[in-house]
């Protein structure tokens, strides 16, 4: 159980962007509940955090911080919970290694991270923080399915305020590259468990068996599938495609989901390094290896480690110039797709790619057509098929279009995005088998040295509660609904044999269609087109993907999405947004002080929060609050008060003291609770009376660099005084 001192309302604290958005919002979040009797307080899931939670033992007794995340994770089991989750960073190992450096300059004594541990002591140290990489919250808080949708007013603004797209041509060269076998795709096996059991995963080579995992437990009913990606099939696709796309002339890129596949993606991405920079790693190989270079970390780190090698740089640069030009994330500083594993995200990045007319940005700061490289075949048609029907029909009408609603199995680490601890860099050739208590052989795969095995599941109860969340849904909206599930493929075969019979059970077969995700990206799409709507019923991956790719084309961002978990134990888990962290933002932030972050999901999440904790705890107090959240978060619409992107014009800032403004008048205008009507009475008066001063010095504040006194573990007080440098503003919400 939370303990009592648990908050009515938990507010997460996490990192960049929305931390710093945080600074500023959340007083006026606590100071308006407060006057309901609603605590809100917040737990720290951050990076920074959670490395200081994993190491009491190297801190001193203040420097010491208790595990949240361990906390949380417990406390969105109960029927209590109700969760405001705000996006936090999925560390690369690039990022983890900046974090540790910079709390160890802020007098942190944290061990250094152990590139190649030797000793005991240093595998223990790498293990522990190994365990913070990758997306290591989202998984743990998500106890539930999820439910990604736009609110009606924020569909409404997109379409009476459509976007820019960039225009798409049936000439673009811009395509998507796939691979056609020996991919996970290619690989699957699934198989339905009759009752509960427990497994290991070994490994036969010719010199003996290897227990690659051990204590694997199932209940009865879980869909467990295994899978491997060949090593050598990987890389003469990869090789293939390099030598394609530089005859075709256009940009290089990669895109993977390194951060949440944490183990297998990064391996993946090291094999394009490899495989880019195949005549370096040929000639210099070991000498790299022995300076410390892993192809995982990418060419950010690489270029970093062998930068006294003259010869090794050089030998670098000429089979760059012989290579395809690659799509860039900073053109100006000259950082490639390929620097860092965790800064081309593929949720992000392929609709970032689609919106903008099938273009990347190449060395040369121009816009290029691009071969978009997404190795494994399983989603990849999703992507293929969106730059199909684009070059066929041209851009989507954000006026007109309709809207894309998710509905997604996520619950207990559900399918791939659940499958680090059961995914290997097999050493030797051999057989992988997965056995089960009574010995029987699940799976069994043929690896070569190299290749990634990996095993994944999807539990019944998740299973079951996402099918009835699709009916409750489709209900709701009479929507065209459509399981996105290939009956050919194992792992969507298993599900399909639970989705059927629920259906008929429920009467409702006849209203849900089952679709490859190539033909429902084409189906969704020309269903928008039509200016009608639908709902996506995908697995965990193609809820992660979608949730960006449509409300990118229909909102021009998936921040603004309504995200809500409903816990299976009954609590709420209300995520703000379908987006992530927005390093790009802190950079703004930090050059010229101004913060182009939206914090619309953050409203919207609040509203839902508010509206549970009324349902839940029959507080009528918590209904208005939420009510007027609703009607304050519409004006904030009407009236244009989202951050604008340039310095010197309104940002973050001054969009929380518009939702503050309105968030009093909705609440000084209600008639049904007369003591909150009357509370914020003089607050509203006392906000527009003092708009230009408010304005006035949130202006002022623009324009020069901000110092918050850390990237990762920021200063608080230093952080606050550049989130709310408005006295007057400051005054007013006390
Ligand atoms: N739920 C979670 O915890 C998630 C976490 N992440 C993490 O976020 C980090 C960054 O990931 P990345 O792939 O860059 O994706 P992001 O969604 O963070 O950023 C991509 C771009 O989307 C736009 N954007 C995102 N949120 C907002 C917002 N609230 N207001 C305005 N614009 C917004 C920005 O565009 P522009 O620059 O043009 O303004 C931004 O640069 C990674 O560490 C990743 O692991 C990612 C997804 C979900
Ligand atoms: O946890 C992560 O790394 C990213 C999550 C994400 O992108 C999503 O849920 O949409
Ligand atoms: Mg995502």
């Amino acid at each position: 159980m939370a303990n009592t001192d648990t908050p009515d309302i938990i507010y997460t604290k996490v990192d960049e962007a929305p931390e710093l958005a945080s600074g500023s919002l959340l007083p006026i979040i606590q100071r308006f509940a407060s006057a309901a009797g609603i605590t809100v307080g917040t737990r720290d899931i951050s990076l920074a955090g959670r490395i200081l939670a994993a190491f009491p033992d190297y801190l001193t007794d203040d420097q010491r911080q208790p595990d949240h995340l361990k906390a949380l994770g417990e406390i969105v089991r109960t029927p209590a919970a109700n969760v405001i989750k705000l996006p936090n960073i999925s560390a690369s190992e690039p990022q983890l290694v900046a974090a540790i450096r910079e709390l160890q300059g802020q007098g942190h004594t944290l061990p250094d991270y152990p590139f190649d541990p030797q000793t005991d002591d240093e595998k223990a140290v790498r293990a522990r923080y190994d365990a913070l990489k990758g997306s290591a919250v989202n998984p743990v808080l998500r106890e539930g399915n999820s439910d990604r949708r736009a609110a009606p007013a924020v569909k409404k603004y997109a379409q009476a305020n459509p976007h820019r797209m960039g225009d798409w041509s049936p000439d673009s060269k811009t395509r998507v590259a796939t691979m056609s076998a020996g991919d996970f795709f290619s690989n699957e096996r699934s198989a339905t468990l009759p009752g509960a059991t427990g497994a290991k995963v070994v490994l036969e080579t010719a010199t003996g068996e290897t227990v690659l995992k051990d204590g694997l437990s199932y209940p009865e009913g879980t869909v467990v599938d295994a899978t491997c990606m060949s090593a050598a099939a990987l890389d003469a696709f990869l090789a293939g495609e390099i030598e394609k796309t530089k005859s075709e002339g256009i940009l290089f890129s990669l895109h993977m989901k390194a951060t949440m596949m944490k183990v297998s993606d990064p391996i993946i991405f090291g094999h394009a390094v490899k495989q880019f920079l195949a005549p370096v790693f040929e000639k210099y190989g070991d000498e790299m290896k022995a300076l410390g270079v892993s192809p995982n970390a990418g060419l950010g780190d690489l270029l970093e480690r062998v930068k006294d090698r003259k010869d090794i740089l050089q030998a670098i640069d000429a089979c760059m110039a012989d290579r395809p030009a690659m799509y860039m994330v900073d053109s100006g500083k000259g950082i490639t797709n390929l620097h860092v594993p965790s800064d081309v995200i593929i949720d992000a990045s392929m609709p970032a790619l689609i919106r903008g007319g099938g273009k990347g940005w190449g060395p040369d700061d121009k816009e290029h057509d691009a071969v978009c490289v997404i190795p494994d075949s399983s989603y990849a048609p999703v992507y293929d098929e969106a730059i199909r029907f684009f070059k066929e029909n041209g851009k989507l009408n954000p006026a007109t279009a309709g809207t894309v609603q998710n509905i997604g199995l996520m619950a207990q680490k559900a399918e791939e995005y659940g499958s680090h601890p059961t995914t290997f860099e097999i050493p030797q050739a051999g057989t992988v088998r997965m056995i089960l208590d009574d010995g029987t052989v699940l799976h069994e795969t043929q690896v070569e040295a190299g290749d990634i095995w990996r095993s994944s599941n999807a539990r019944k109860a998740p299973i079951e509660d996402w099918v009835h969340l699709a009916i409750a849904r489709q209900k709701e909206t009479g929507y065209r609904a459509i399981f996105w599930l290939d009956e050919a493929r194992p792992h969507d075969a298993e599900l399909i044999k639970y989705i059927k019979p629920i259906l008929d059970a429920e009467g409702v077969a006849d209203r849900f269609e089952i679709m490859t995700p190539r033909a429902a990206t084409r189906a969704s799409l020309e269903t928008i087109t039509r200016g009608e709507s639908c709902i996506s019923i995908t697995g965990n991956v193609l809820r992660d993907y979608l949730t960006d790719l449509f409300p990118i084309l229909e909102l021009a961002t998936s921040a603004k999405m309504l995200s809500i978990v409903k816990l299976m134990n009954g609590g709420g888990l209300f995520e703000t947004g379908a987006g992530g962290s927005a390093p790009k933002h802190v950079q703004q932030l930090l050059a010229e002080n101004h913060l182009r972050w939206d914090s619309l999901g953050e409203f919207c999440a609040l509203g839902e929060s508010l509206k549970f904790l009324a349902q839940t705890h029959d507080n009528a107090r918590a209904r208005v609050l939420g009510e007027a959240v609703e009607a304050a978060t519409q004006e904030v619409l009407d009236h244009g008060r989202s951050p604008s992107r340039k310095a010197g014009e309104p940002d973050n800032r001054d969009s929380h003291y518009w939702f503050a403004r309105y968030w009093a008048e909705a609440l000084a205008a209600q008639s049904d609770d007369a003591g909150l009507a009357e509370e914020f009475g003089p607050v509203a008066r006392a906000l527009a009376e003092a708009e230009a001063q408010i304005t006035g010095e949130l202006a002022a504040a623009q324009g020069s660099a901000a110092d918050t006194g850390g990237y990762y573990h920021p200063d608080a007080e230093k952080l606050a005084s550049v989130m709310r440098p408005s006295a007057t503003l400051n005054g007013i919400i006390g």
